[in-house]
């Protein structure tokens, strides 16, 4: 695929110029430049330098690296890990000219991106350094561009085509390297997100499969676009990143990914910038286009369109598309007829609603990742409690181990209740006798039926005072009433019950812990 420098402007101005043996900058020896010692006669930068005070160059040139290496790692620490790697690595440290310092950036989309996101930051952060300094200029970079280094004889040119130039005896902090000029399109992806932490069960196991396929081989016939649909917060974003991460491990291919969202501020923002063309050509330049909530394009018609282009262009070239939505591409109403066609010709897989058992085997995945120790009934309780959506169940346990580490108290159901009380109450409903009985039947494993029998042998009659106790606790039901829906048994029976259950529970701590998970299933 086309590589690298032919995106950049070739009638941008260049603004490196060379030094020519004028005056070198001076008064800069060690420490922080004090605003005065960077005045007019800085002018030639330190780029491709040839001095006659070739130790003062070097001094100031080091100085300026070492205030680019702080600004680089604030930056990195304020906006995070993937957020630097993505947009502002590559930036390479340029020139200075007067009071204002020079970032060389590969592409122009790249510059105009930093420069609208970061900009002020970046030179309020150049100005805290070095006072004098009070403009950040950002430039699209030229081959043969010199990023400035502290001497000239290690300054790399830049060579177009080349995937990674390293600027030699650059501090730890600052990385600067030129990257492919594409990687500008690459969003963050979430290094959490991979396959290995995908759990997968019958539901999302087809999705799975084919969001694997496609991570093996790309644009495969049959596969291309993946159309992944499926409730919120099922693991739609979580396979997409997961491809995303496999793809560009080894540098194979270039992926883009993005929401669609983004994708539509950014085609608005290209139209604003009149940069449209940049836009469509950075786009239709990668190898797998990746864009996640579809559905938020309905309605947005411009958007549409400019997306259909792009899927068009893509798919002729044989690239892979890849995208997400809450539902498939026939109920997708609101979408272009045309492009729900298209959507629809690839392989469609939806992720189904988690079943009780794929929720266990989330939770004991992320829970034994913690490190922290919950007890299965805890995992249990809150796979029955919070049915609808992985991130919420997540969230839960994140809680839990998050206040179990700070107060050093281990998982218990009771510690679990209290904790996660907001959550549990918003997922609260009223209990019927019939589900009560339902529910304690099966986990004693005896008939339903057994609820109103006669049957008075152990197995049967414990669980069904248990079920007599829990209808007291769990509805508003009266003695009588409670009475009837066990087979017309009497009130007293059902006072019996209750009394004879609390006192079991108060003295047999493992039959207690049984009621109460009862209990908080039915209240789920
Ligand atoms: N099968 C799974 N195994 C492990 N983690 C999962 C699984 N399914 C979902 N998750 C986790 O649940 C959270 C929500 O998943 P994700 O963001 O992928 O959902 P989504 O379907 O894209 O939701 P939305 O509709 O809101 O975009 C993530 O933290 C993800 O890692």
């Amino acid at each position: 695929m086309a590589a690298g420098f032919d995106e950049v402007e070739p009638d941008m101005e260049h603004r490196l110029t060379t030094f020519e043996g004028g005056a070198a900058p001076r008064g800069i020896a060690s420490g922080a430049f004090p605003a005065s010692d960077l005045g007019e006669d800085m002018t030639a930068g330190f780029s491709g330098q040839v001095s006659d005070d070739h130790d003062v160059a070097h001094a100031a040139g080091g100085l300026l690296t070492e205030a680019w290496a702080r600004i680089a790692a604030r930056m990195k620490s304020e906006v995070g890990e993937v957020e630097y790697r993505t947009w502002l690595q590559q930036i390479v440290l340029g020139p200075v000219d007067g009071d204002e310092v020079t970032l060389l950036l590969p592409t122009r989309f790249l510059r105009d991106w930093v420069r609208s996101q970061y900009g002020d930051r970046l030179s309020t952060l150049w100005n805290q350094e070095i006072p004098a300094l009070r403009r950040v200029e950002l430039q699209v970079m030229r081959p043969g561009d010199r990023p400035a280094v502290a001497t000239t004889e290690q300054a790399a040119p830049i060579v177009p085509g080349r995937r990674v130039v390293d600027v030699p005896e650059a501090p730890a902090p600052v990385v600067e390297r030129v990257q492919d000029a594409r990687s500008d399109l690459v969003a963050p992806l979430d290094p959490r997100f991979t396959f290995d932490s995908f759990v997968v069960g019958k539901p999302n196991e087809f999705a799975y499969a084919c969001a694997r396929r496609v991570a093996e081989k790309p644009s495969s016939p049959g596969f291309n676009p993946l159309f992944l649909y499926g409730g919120v917060g099922l693991g739609k974003t979580h396979l997409m990143h997961a491809i995303g991460s496999e793809l560009t491990r080894e540098g194979r291919v270039s992926v883009a990914y993005m929401s669609a969202e983004k994708f539509m501020y950014r085609f608005i923002g290209a139209i604003r910038s009149q940069s449209t063309i940049e836009f469509k050509e950075q786009l239709r330049s990668v190898d797998v286009l990746m864009i996640d909530d579809l559905q938020f394009l309905i309605g947005k018609d411009n958007t549409q369109e400019e997306f259909f282009h792009t899927f068009n262009a893509l798919v002729d070239a044989g690239r892979q598309i890849v995208v997400s939505a809450d539902k498939s591409p026939s109920d997708l109403s609101g979408l272009e007829d045309r492009l729900r066609t298209r959507l629809g010709c690839g392989m469609v897989a939806d992720i189904h609603a988690t079943t009780f058992e794929l929720r266990i085997s989330i939770l004991e995945a992320k829970a034994t990742a913690s490190g922290v120790p919950v007890p299965a009934k805890v995992l249990e309780f809150l796979a029955h409690k919070i049915t609808t959506n992985v991130r919420e169940l997540e969230g839960a346990l994140n809680r839990l181990i998050a206040h179990a580490n700070l107060f050093g108290r281990p998982v218990t159901l009771e510690a679990t209740q209290e904790v996660l009380h907001d959550i549990l109450k918003a997922h609260d409903r009223r209990v019927t006798i019939e589900e009560i009985q339902r529910k304690v039947s099966e986990h004693w494993n005896i008939r339903l039926t057994d609820m109103s029998s006669a049957r008075r042998a152990r197995a049967v009659a414990r669980p069904r005072q248990v079920a007599m106790y829990l209808a007291k606790q769990l509805t508003s039901r009266s003695l009588p009433e409670i009475g009837r829906k066990f087979g017309n048994r009497d009130h007293t029976t059902v006072m019996h019950a209750v009394q004879r259950v609390t006192e079991l529970m108060e003295r047999d701590t493992a039959f207690a812990e049984d009621v109460e998970l009862l209990r908080r299933m039915l209240e789920s």
